[in-house]
């Protein structure tokens, strides 16, 4: 048996739509795998009686087929399906690593990015690798179709998650198709600065990078209460906030020491809206990790 904890990560940052991601320290998923004939799969852990058992509409079915490698897979879900903090692609990158080391498939992390992604074409119809390349790397990654790199950012983080749902497909379905140049040169300028952001650890660079108005505005549309709950983070010491992946969860980068109060103020502002919530205190972090075989 092969056992890995596979990281949430949180994709776009604003400025990176479908291109940046980070690995978040904290929550995780955990998949098991064990040689099998065929491919079954068994979920537990938080909002498993969302997810499908069956292997042609669960991620990880995807990843054992394009590994040729069948398994019973068990998933412990720490990361909530629908919560725009990669759950789906906690368990594709958990399933990809785990598997490639139980069949001993001597791929690197690096070549299982693409095929995690077939994962991810399962939930979303695309196979964007935005979430899948943090989960397996780690840090801030940037994600291509020619390559992906990353970078070891060490940057404080609130990930504020309410309780409501949005899927990713129907999240893809309301971005806009086309963009002014004058939207794209903004973009450009705030993806340079978070990217140089995270090269030189400094929180409130990378916030200033995550403003951008094309996708985010149309996507905040789907969550109640984001713009007062940006706002709030804001005028609570957040450097920047934008939507977390396809949301609902909202993301804000500060200072180490602002995180209690940014997260509270989250929480609040949520709460006024008649929103449940809850906020991770987390940081940029590593990737999946095989922790037993
Ligand atoms: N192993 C799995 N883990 C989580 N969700 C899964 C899994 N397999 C299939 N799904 C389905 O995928 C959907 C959740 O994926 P989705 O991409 O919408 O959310 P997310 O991964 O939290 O978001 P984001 O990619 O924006 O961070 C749900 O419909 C869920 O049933
Ligand atoms: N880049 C993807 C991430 C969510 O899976 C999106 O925003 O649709």
């Amino acid at each position: 048996m092969v056992t890995v904890r596979a990281p949430a990560t949180s994709a776009n940052l604003g400025s990176g739509f479908d291109v940046f991601g980070v690995a978040l320290d904290r929550p995780a998923d955990v998949v098991h795998v064990e040689r099998a004939d065929r491919t079954t799969i068994e979920v537990t852990g938080v909002g498993s009686q969302y997810i499908p058992t069956d292997p042609g509409r669960n991620v990880v079915g995807a990843v054992a087929e394009a590994l040729d490698a069948p398994a019973h897979i068990r998933i412990d879900k720490g990361v909530r399906p629908s919560s725009g903090l990669g759950s789906s692609a906690a368990s594709s990158a958990g399933a990809a690593l785990a598997l490639n080391e139980l069949y001993d498939r001597g791929l690197s992390r690096e070549e299982l990015v693409p095929i995690a992604a077939e994962g991810e074409a399962v939930v979303s119809g695309e196979a964007h690798a935005d979430n899948v390349a943090p989960a397996l790397l780690g840090g801030f990654t940037v994600a291509t179709p020619e390559r992906v790199t990353t970078i070891d950012a060490d940057i404080p983080l609130v990930a504020c998650l309410p309780e409501i749902a949005v899927s990713t497909r129907d999240a893809r379905r309301v971005v806009p198709e086309t963009a002014s140049m004058e939207e794209l040169v903004h973009t450009v300028g705030r993806a340079a600065t978070l990217s140089v952001g995270m090269c030189r650890r400094d929180p409130k660079l990378v916030g200033a990078g995550m403003d951008e108005r094309i996708v985010t505005p149309a996507r905040a549309k789907l969550i109640t209460g984001y713009d007062d709950v940006r706002s709030a983070a804001l005028a609570a010491g957040a450097d920047g906030v934008t939507v977390s992946g396809a949301g609902p969860a909202v993301l804000a980068v500060c200072g180490a020491h602002a995180r209690t109060r940014v997260a509270a103020a989250m929480i609040e502002a949520f709460d006024d809206a008649g929103v449940a919530a809850r906020a991770y205190k987390t940081r940029v972090g590593s990737g999946a990790e095989v922790f037993d075989f």
